[in-house]
């Protein structure tokens, strides 16, 4: 283990040590001591540097980490030592890769407090919430381990006895790039499907959020996969350009912003790579007068405010139909003043910090343009300075919702990535269907309604990836996840995936003479 609790300088830990030391972690108190990057099956630093970086608790403004970015150098030698494990993995049989991630699966599992711990500590997220990332963690790897084992070509017949038949191949080194609002979900999203297909992967985290894939790739080496099989390397653009330039490098999986997406995909393009881009949104959510009213409430603070608001896929545009937009708006505001603010360790806390100084002031800058345009705050949206002393240098507001929006304010048409929910009103399910598409995102969208045939109605018409009726913001792994328009392509998650990470070559077989032209 690599944290260190004050200044009592713990030593590394053996496993038996952790559910003790995880029980006493609390804000305030955890350095990393031990290097953040991963290469060969052990952690190491980089063998040349593009920059140092500073990770932070967001609880607490304090520094956590001070870490080396990966240079040129370091990034070659992380894809050579993959390409080298590919060779080992991609010969085993499916059978045998879906052992290894599921004993991975288990060690997430049994370590899963601990895990959600350093999450929370390094990201700013209710420990509560936390564990919510981990399970669905664990069961990634599940679920992919379970199709590896069946992952097959066809047999085709052809005429006089030949025949051919398909082969599913993996691709080689796959290269992950994460955002920072879900660390290690999305190390396990990408690296899950990959390697059950046979692939080594390099993963990049953002520079925020450095911590947890340490974890991640210990717990593969531990469950058993060849060195090298899954790396770690530190850093920001600079890092993230040299993997997506390597020669050697088949594919790349990012999760981030739309302008980071299109320079992953431009660079890609050189090396004629695929890409799978999860990028950012701005997601309606329908609110019709004839929901379940108590759900569609609690669909909409889940469709905003998890993780602080920094959810890609959230339904930050509420549209509610007009008769009920007064009880709507009422209820949601009672039920977000309630949302329990503060030491994200807690157990009772349920909204934590955001993830940085920065991104706070840039989501307080956009309630303020708000209001200057004509919106009216409800709730919040302000600075919030927790009781607790240690945490008075974190990174805290109030979760707000707005009404009187209008389809051509700023907090309606830009991502915000913050606690921001902005109330719109409709009349009409034809006006809202118009209203909800009229966005260049697509990554997800929701519909409260008891009506069954309007429910599947609408969503059909919905230009988004990921529909929910009568829910927001679950992450069932067997459903396959990603956008339309600019929030990306591909997807993760679900049996779809295994298109995105492996190759099909098509074998002809002659039983015959051959028919020559010649
Ligand atoms: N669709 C999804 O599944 C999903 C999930 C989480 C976050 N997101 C989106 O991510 C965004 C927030 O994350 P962020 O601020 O970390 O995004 P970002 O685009 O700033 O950074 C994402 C990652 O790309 C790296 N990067 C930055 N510039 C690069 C470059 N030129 N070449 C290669 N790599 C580079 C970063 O270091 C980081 O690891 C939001 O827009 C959010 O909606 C999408
Ligand atoms: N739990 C899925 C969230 C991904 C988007 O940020």
């Amino acid at each position: 283990m690599f944290l260190r609790a004050g200044t009592a300088g713990l030593s590394p830990l053996r496993h038996t040590l952790r559910p003790v030391l995880v029980a006493a972690m609390s804000t305030g108190t955890f350095i990393v001591s031990q290097p953040l990057n991963y290469r060969s099956g052990a952690r190491l630093d980089p063998v040349d540097a593009s920059g140092t970086e500073k990770a932070l608790e967001p609880a607490t403004g304090r520094v956590i980490a001070t870490f080396t970015c990966s240079g040129e150098e370091e990034v070659n030698l992380a894809i050579q030592d993959a390409k080298a494990a590919f060779k080992i993995w991609s010969q085993k049989s499916g059978m045998e890769r879906c052992r290894i991630l599921l004993e991975a699966a288990r060690i997430i599992r049994d370590r899963k407090d601990e895990i959600a711990t350093v999450e929370t500590i390094n990201n700013g997220k209710s420990i509560f919430e936390a564990r919510w990332d981990i399970d669905t963690s664990w069961q990634c790897l599940e679920y992919y381990a379970g199709l590896a084992g069946s992952m097959a070509g066809e047999h085709i017949q052809l005429p006089g006895g030949s025949f051919g038949y398909t082969r599913r191949e993996p691709l080689g080194v796959c290269v992950g790039i994460g955002a920072w609002n879900y660390p290690f979900q999305i190390a396990c999203w990408k690296s899950a499907p990959a390697l059950a297909c046979g692939n080594a992967m390099v993963f990049k985290p953002s520079t925020f959020t450095p911590v947890s894939t340490l974890l991640l790739a210990e717990i593969y080496t531990e469950a058993g996969v060849p060195p090298g099989l899954f790396n770690v390397v530190q850093g920001g653009a600079a890092t993230g350009q040299f993997l997506c330039q390597h020669r050697d490098v088949a594919k790349v999986s990012f999760t981030g912003s739309v302008p980071t997406g299109s320079k992953i995909m431009e660079m890609s393009a050189k090396g004629i790579k695929p890409v799978t881009l999860e990028l950012g949104g701005k997601s309606p959510l329908i609110i019709f007068s004839d929901c379940d009213m108590k759900n569609a409430v609690k669909g909409a603070l889940m469709a905003n405010f998890l993780t602080q608001g920094e959810v890609c896929c959230n339904g930050t545009r509420v549209f509610v139909q007009k008769e009920i937009l007064d009880q709507f708006s009422e209820e949601v505001v009672k039920q977000t003043q309630r949302i329990k603010i503060g030491d994200p360790l807690l157990e009772d806390t349920r909204m934590g910090p955001l993830i940085n100084r920065p991104h706070l002031e840039r989501v307080l800058g956009f309630v303020k343009v708000a209001k200057e345009q004509g919106a009216k705050v409800l709730c919040g949206g302000d600075l919030y300075v927790p009781e607790d002393p240690k945490l008075k240098d974190g990174y805290y507001m109030r979760p707000c919702v707005l009404t009187n929006c209008r389809d051509d304010m700023t907090c309606v048409k830009e991502e915000i990535f913050g606690p921001v929910m902005s109330i719109l009103s409709f009349d009409t399910e034809a006006e809202v269907l118009e209203r909800a598409n009229d966005t260049t995102f697509g990554l997800a969208a929701g519909v409260f309604t008891r009506d069954i045939q309007r429910a599947h109605r609408v969503v059909a018409a919905l230009q988004a990836g990921m529909c929910f009726i009568n829910n927001y913001n679950v992450s069932p792994v067997e459903l396959p996840f990603g956008g339309y328009k600019k929030s990306g392509f591909g997807r993760e998650n679900g049996r779809v995936t295994i298109e995105y990470y492996s190759q099909l070559k098509t074998v002809c077989v002659e039983m015959g003479d051959v028919e020559s032209a010649f």
